[in-house]
């Protein structure tokens, strides 16, 4: 059973902050693990890919089959259906259309003194994009990293995706095709993020880690920050439903369960004024539990971290959605945009009920790769700014550091670093001659 609730219940508190806390993205045990494998392929190198994606993924490769030849890329697309192209394109069309408009503008000027002010924006080297494979296959997340990416002109895009008994998705290859990426290593998990943060012999490191993946991928990713540059902690998916009492409740259970249907540990939760809502919601859920293939896993997630709460009002739902701050947030109600206007908090929004969260998996536009763990409260989905640096510009002239010099001398001197102080020191007085 998931956790049922009501901000009208004497212990709400205490069962809501328990409630924040039951996703085992940060739990330490898993922390532990990702940073012994890290620690492994950090000394071993290959050989510790190898034997970790042996033990993971019950794949037997050699340093040379690491990564995808050419051939076999060419020859997995060419099973490819014509429909399965065609989506394919038209999600790479749309998430394509949407980033293009997230390209940022230089900017230069001149202040009151004549100095040359700005900043300036260029794309990172090189990218490592985690592709999601352990229990189903993710060619949309391939376009999710690939497409931001190559807008904002990374020049060395490679992806590591696990190919679970050998098998790989053929649209994940074909995704890679149509989103210039270099080279797909079929290594997953810690030891992928390991690879691209410290490099082997066969994996080239690269500038910065990006993708979505499970509580061992968004562990390692944390333990590498600062080695190499991460996009954000994008771990098992989450969902909240914010519903009033007109909604249909198989479309809000579906909704629910399409998050629970990734991960035992996703989390899908539903909020809403109206109790019989709630009661056929739940209903609903473990019936159609019973039609999907995936059926374990999300039964799992959302007996483990699923649940339904029931509020006074939507300013209620708004206050606990800033806590949960979800990855997907879905606005189920009548003027969704003007709840939307009163919560903070959410990695996406989704306004209104005929926006069922899966768009924006695939087709929408938006990036699917978002923050999870409550991380939305402080940062943001993908987008081409993850791949692009900011380099701010300054050009002094002669009379604007005469201007302005004086006071880097003073805070120089207060700060006792008098080389800094006299680099200034000594262009003015060239300027106005010594000064006594
Ligand atoms: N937040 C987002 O933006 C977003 C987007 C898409 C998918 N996701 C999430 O991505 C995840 C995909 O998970 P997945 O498992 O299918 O694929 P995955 O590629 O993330 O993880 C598979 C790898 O996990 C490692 N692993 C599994 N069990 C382990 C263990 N006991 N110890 C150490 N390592 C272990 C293995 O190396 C395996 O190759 C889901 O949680 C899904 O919700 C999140
Ligand atoms: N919902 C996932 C992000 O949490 C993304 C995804 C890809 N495919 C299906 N879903
Ligand atoms: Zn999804």
């Amino acid at each position: 059973m998931p956790q049922i609730l009501s901000t009208s219940d004497a212990d709400f508190e205490a069962r809501f902050a328990t409630l924040l806390t039951l996703k085992r993205e940060d739990a330490t045990e898993v922390d532990d693990e990702a940073a012994a494998i890290i620690a492994d392929v950090r000394t071993r190198g290959d050989a510790a890919l190898v034997e970790l994606t042996e033990r993971f993924d019950r794949v037997t490769l050699t340093p040379g089959t690491l990564a995808f030849s050419p051939d076999e890329i060419e020859n997995h697309i060419a099973q490819v259906s014509s429909e399965d192209r065609e989506a394919l394109s038209l999600a790479a069309a749309r998430i394509r259309a949407y980033h293009e408009r997230q390209v940022p503008q230089d900017a230069s000027w001149t202040d009151p003194h004549g100095a040359v002010l700005g900043w300036r924006w260029g794309p990172i080297e090189a990218a490592g994009l985690y592709v999601p494979g352990g229990t189903a296959s993710y060619p949309s997340s391939v376009l999710m990293n690939a497409i931001p990416a190559q807008v904002a002109g990374v020049k060395r895009l490679v992806v590591t995706v696990p190919t679970p008994d050998g098998i790989v998705n053929p649209l994940v290859l074909l995704a890679t095709r149509l989103s210039g990426v270099d080279t797909v290593y079929r290594v997953g998990g810690a030891q992928a993020i390991a690879a691209l943060a410290y490099g082997t012999e066969t994996i080239a490191a690269v500038d910065k880690i990006t993708g979505p993946g499970n509580a061992w991928v968004a562990a390692a990713k944390r333990r590498v920050f600062g080695r190499v540059g991460i996009d954000m902690i994008a771990g098992p998916s989450e969902i909240l439903v914010i519903a009033d009492k007109d909604n249909d409740p198989e479309w809000i259970a579906l909704d629910l369960l399409s998050q629970a249907e990734h991960d035992t540990d996703a989390q899908s939760i539903l909020i809403t004024t109206d109790a019989g809502l709630a009661a056929a919601v739940g209903q609903a859920v473990e019936e159609l539990l019973q039609t999907l293939d995936r059926r374990d896993i999300a039964a799992a997630s959302w007996r483990d971290n699923g649940a339904i709460v029931t509020v006074a009002d939507l300013g209620e739902a708004a206050a606990l959605a800033d806590q949960i701050a979800s990855e997907h947030l879905e606005l189920c109600v009548a003027d969704p945009e003007a709840l939307a206007a009163n919560i903070a908090h959410a990695g996406a929004m989704f306004l209104g009920k005929w926006t069922p969260e899966a768009i924006g998996d695939y087709v929408g536009g938006p990036n699917h790769v978002l923050p999870t763990a409550r991380s939305a409260r402080f940062s943001s989905g993908l987008s081409v700014l993850d791949f692009m640096k900011r380099t701010t510009m300054a050009r002094m002239t002669p009379a604007a550091l005469a201007a302005i010099g004086f006071a880097a001398e003073r805070l120089a001197m207060s700060e006792g670093l008098q080389a800094h102080g006299q680099s200034v020191t000594a262009r003015l007085s060239r300027l106005n001659g010594p000064r006594r």
